[in-house]
């Protein structure tokens, strides 16, 4: 199973901002409590290269990747780190092109045709489609989808996405999976709230399989 695939399978990816690498085991115990071992450790916060390696190192069993990654840089640091995927909010020719060399399947943000087209071109297989809601909720992404369906390509719907329209956006065929950052959020992490992030992961776990139709 592809790393994508395995992405898909799980459909909804926490995105984490993290500002104690500490709290990286916590966070990935509650998280694989929950149900959900997946996570996209962002590079907003300077601890995101502690926090992978400190998770690929003591929990292989949850699937770790690279947020917001912007440059050569940051991505070096996150396969060294053990990252086995990583994702942005926008597209680097220049970052897809790294990412290819390190072996390191990266989904970069689009917005539009043009952007999605740029990713294609690439060779990417997966986007996220980011800012997801306020780019215009699903309907947009169905439609800007439609035309390249049969590129196999798959997206990542992430900025404003939460339990109230996880099903409207699950329900696309073409959403591998969505990202968020309500099962984990930086202030919750901050507190140690680590009951909270497995409860979340668990109702986004059993959400999930109601709308799938394999609960
Ligand atoms: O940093 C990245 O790589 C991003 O793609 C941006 C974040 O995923 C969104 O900011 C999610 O924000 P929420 O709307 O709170 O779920």
């Amino acid at each position: 199973m592809s790393i994508f695939d395995r992405i898909s399978a799980h459909a909804v990816v926490p995105v984490i901002a993290l500002d104690d690498p500490a709290a990286a085991l916590p966070l990935a115990d509650a998280l694989i409590e929950g149900g959900l071992p997946v996570a996209e450790i962002t590079f907003r916060t300077s601890a995101a290269r502690a926090t992978i390696e400190a998770i690929a190192r003591a929990r292989p069993e949850l699937l770790v990747g690279a947020g917001t990654v912007l440059d050569e840089a940051q991505l070096d640091q996150a396969v060294d780190a053990g990252a086995r995927f990583a994702l942005s909010p926008g597209l680097d020719a220049a970052v897809l092109a790294h990412a290819a060399k390190r072996g390191l399947p990266f989904a970069p943000g689009i917005m539009t045709p043009t952007d999605l087209q740029a990713a294609l071109r690439a060779g990417c297989s997966m986007v996220k489609f980011f800012p997801a809601m306020p780019a215009g909720g699903p309907s947009m992404l169905k439609n800007i989808a439609a035309p390249y369906l049969h590129t196999g390509i798959r997206f990542n719907p992430t900025g404003g996405v939460s339990m109230d329209n996880l099903a409207d956006w699950l329900s696309l065929k073409e959403v591998a999976a969505v990202g968020g950052t309500w099962i984990a959020t930086r202030a919750d992490i901050a507190a140690g709230n680590w009951s909270k992030i497995t409860a979340n992961a668990r109702a986004a776990v059993a959400r999930v399989a109601e709308i799938r139709g394999n609960s």
